[in-house]
């Protein structure tokens, strides 16, 4: 079985095309294969954050379909940093630099965009559709159906929250750096995403973000279903659509945003529609770290002893472009 090596920002996958399979996956052998190759100690190669599934598109015009599967075995409606990375291995397959891929809610367009650096790929994906409900975001706060810089006593005496689905569920405070360093993140998402919590009973990404400069923002971010990852394309999205919410009103809109987070940059835009929803595009690299080769069979047992993993050398040029590139931009 072939698997992709990929990351967009550092916020890494295997991509599995399953229409190159005899047989594509069973519902609960996607879920294993995740669980097993994700994992960062027993894990393949060091496992990664989530495995993005590829089949064929529900019509011509949509060139693709992307599932995501956490780390943990649990499907997302959506992932910002992977779609990109999806975007680049459909464009190669099929030679075309501007198309559409299937989500589970939206069919949502991607295109090729100028390198960032030497050896940096870069692609632009819609981030869509945006829903502030509690329903959508599967939130439950005694009597609030929006949430926006709102405190939630229960979480924190001091800071206050943003909830928004992009469509997976976002919530997201704007922190002083200390606070973006701290400890509190790691408390209140291992809280909202550990069995049982009354507020997102099926969890939710969790980003603290810091207003750098104008158009320049900080965001990290603690993953439902994974962790603490080096970055989150929805929730550099979503952080986004609330910066300008927050921060600079209606003159933010179609401004491009410079997103910072551990593993890198990646670049936003903020739109809205005459009906007023809004929209986010999200460009950022789409690096190939390497193809690998491994037994279905032994993937699912969780043995990596016979796997096939050739580098394809991009790695480099990316860290290059963090020491280089993003560091100036600190
Ligand atoms: N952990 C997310 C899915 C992956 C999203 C993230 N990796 C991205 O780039 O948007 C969730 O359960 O909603």
């Amino acid at each position: 079985m072939k698997l992709l090596k990929v990351h967009g920002s550092g916020n890494d996958f295997f991509i599995l095309d399953q229409s190159k399979l005899e047989k594509p996956l069973s519902e609960a052998e996607l879920k294993l294969l995740a669980q097993k190759i994700c994992d960062r100690k027993s894990g393949l190669h060091g496992g990664s954050d989530g495995v993005l599934s590829v089949t064929a598109g529900h019509n011509d015009a949509v060139v693709g379909k992307m599932r995501v599967i956490n780390a943990d075995g649990s499907e997302a409606s959506m992932c910002g940093n992977g779609i990109r990375t999806v975007a680049r291995y459909l464009s190669e397959q099929n030679n075309q630099n501007a198309f559409k891929v299937e989500t589970m809610q939206a069919d949502l367009e991607v295109k090729r965009e100028p390198d960032f650096a030497p050896g940096i790929t870069v692609f632009e994906a819609e981030i869509s559709p945006v829903s502030f409900t509690a329903k959508a975001l599967g939130m439950h706060v005694a009597g609030t159906e929006k949430l926006v810089n709102e405190s939630i006593p229960e979480l924190s005496a001091t800071l206050k929250f943003s909830a928004v689905a992009v469509p997976n569920p976002h919530l997201i405070a704007f922190v002083d750096h200390a606070t973006l360093i701290g400890e509190e993140l790691g408390r209140i998402a291992s809280y909202l995403n550990s069995k049982g919590n009354p507020i997102f009973p099926d969890g939710v990404n969790v980003s603290f973000v810091e207003v750098l400069a104008k158009n320049k923002i900080f965001v990290r971010t603690y993953e439902r279903g994974v962790g603490f990852t080096n970055a989150c394309g929805t929730a550099m999205s979503a952080s986004s659509l609330m910066y300008v919410l927050l921060f600079t009103g209606k003159s933010g809109l179609e401004e491009k945003i410079t997103v910072l987070n551990p593993g890198g940059m990646v670049k936003t835009k903020v739109h809205q529609r005459a009906d007023g929803s809004y929209w986010m595009s999200l460009i950022g690299n789409a690096t190939f770290v390497a193809t690998v080769e491994v037994e279905l069979s032994a993937a699912l047992a969780g043995d990596f002893s016979q796997v096939s993993w050739q580098e394809t050398g991009e790695q480099k040029a990316y860290e290059h472009f963090v020491r280089s590139v993003v560091k100036n931009e600190l």
